[in-house]
């Protein structure tokens, strides 16, 4: 079974790096295809050195699973352009930040089996040979769609050795949703005030968090997922303290003027909300906040 890694950005050479430890068939489709010898540096500060097998899209049709490590806007524009090199025995997985492109690619690609992830592994990649793995997280992983043919185990199986501890959910939007819920008030709070995550447990930012959660829940409710603000607040200072260190994906965007992933995060959220016809202050304050920002960087 031959793995397809889209991009050689932070997450995808994590998983490069994870293919070659477990000797995995797999190749790495970068835009250019030129080779790239990688440093990586462990969570433990060991070293080792890696070619990775790189490869154009034109080799993409030999393989199995495709996984897309790419940042959330990003997806919808790699499926547009390259649907046609794509076929229907071959398995998608998404993995990144934000919601909102799981329509987006099975309206593209309905013939596909589809598999939605979620991981909290921390992975910085400083420049184009050099990987650091800053923290051994969690994923999470779950069927959107699956064809009569597809290896269900041999696919749960490899993905689960990929990036471990894995737990595989019947219905994996919960999971999406709570992270969409960390997302949502860490990134852009450590973005507009550029701090890292853990200051965010000062009494000036708590205030603020929990009436998002309170705004969160309510609309989790109203699309059927019950989870308390109070338990949502817990959850989000859990990951605040044991990042605390870190700054967010959405800081680092800022600091280097990249487009940020908002749109897929608070402006999923405030584009769910209008759908049930509840207001969400918070949300669409922090979402027009980082996107009057980017506007003025990215003209
Ligand atoms: N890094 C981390 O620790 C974590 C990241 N995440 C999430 O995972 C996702 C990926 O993050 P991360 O790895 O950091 O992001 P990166 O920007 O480092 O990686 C995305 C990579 O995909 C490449 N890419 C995009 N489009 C194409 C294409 N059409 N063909 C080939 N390559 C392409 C990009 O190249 P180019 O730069 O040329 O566009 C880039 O190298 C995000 O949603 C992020 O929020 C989640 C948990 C932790
Ligand atoms: C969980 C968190 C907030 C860790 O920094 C993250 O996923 C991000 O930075 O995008």
């Amino acid at each position: 079974m031959k793995i397809s890694i889209i991009g050689n950005g932070a997450i995808g050479n994590l998983l490069a790096f994870n293919c070659q430890q477990l000797k995995l068939d797999y190749q790495v489709i970068t835009r250019g295809g030129l080779p790239i010898e990688l440093e990586v540096t462990d969570n433990i500060g060991h070293q080792q050195r890696l070619s990775l097998p790189v490869s154009t899209l034109k080799s993409l049709s030999n393989s199995d699973i495709i996984i897309l490590p790419l940042k959330a806007y990003q997806i919808a524009g790699f499926i547009e352009q390259h649907q046609s090199l794509i076929h229907a025995q071959q398995t998608l997985v998404l993995l990144h930040n934000g919601m909102g492109t799981i329509e987006t690619v099975q309206q593209l690609l309905p013939h596909n089996s589809l598999i939605a992830a979620t991981t909290s592994y921390g992975a910085f990649k400083p420049n184009n040979n050099t990987l650091q793995i800053k923290g051994i997280g969690e994923s999470h992983f779950g069927w959107i769609n699956q064809t009569k043919d597809c290896p269900t185990q041999i696919v749960e199986t490899l993905l689960s050795a990929l990036l471990p501890p894995t737990s595989w959910h019947q219905d994996i939007r919960l999971a999406l949703w709570l992270k969409l819920a960390v997302n949502a008030a860490i990134n852009p709070l450590t973005a507009l005030y550029n701090v890292p995550n853990g200051a965010l447990s000062g009494s000036e930012f708590q205030t603020q968090i929990s009436n998002l959660c309170e705004e969160i829940s309510r609309l989790m409710s109203c699309l059927g997922f019950t989870l308390g603000s109070v338990e949502l607040l817990h959850k989000i200072n859990k990951v605040i303290k044991d990042t605390a260190d870190n700054f967010s994906s959405m800081n680092r965007d800022v600091h280097a003027k990249r487009r940020t992933e908002i749109d897929f995060i608070n402006g999923y959220l405030v584009l769910q909300a209008k759908k049930c016809g509840l207001e969400c202050p918070i949300n669409l304050n922090l979402f027009n906040k980082i996107k009057a920002l980017e506007t003025k960087y990215l003209q």
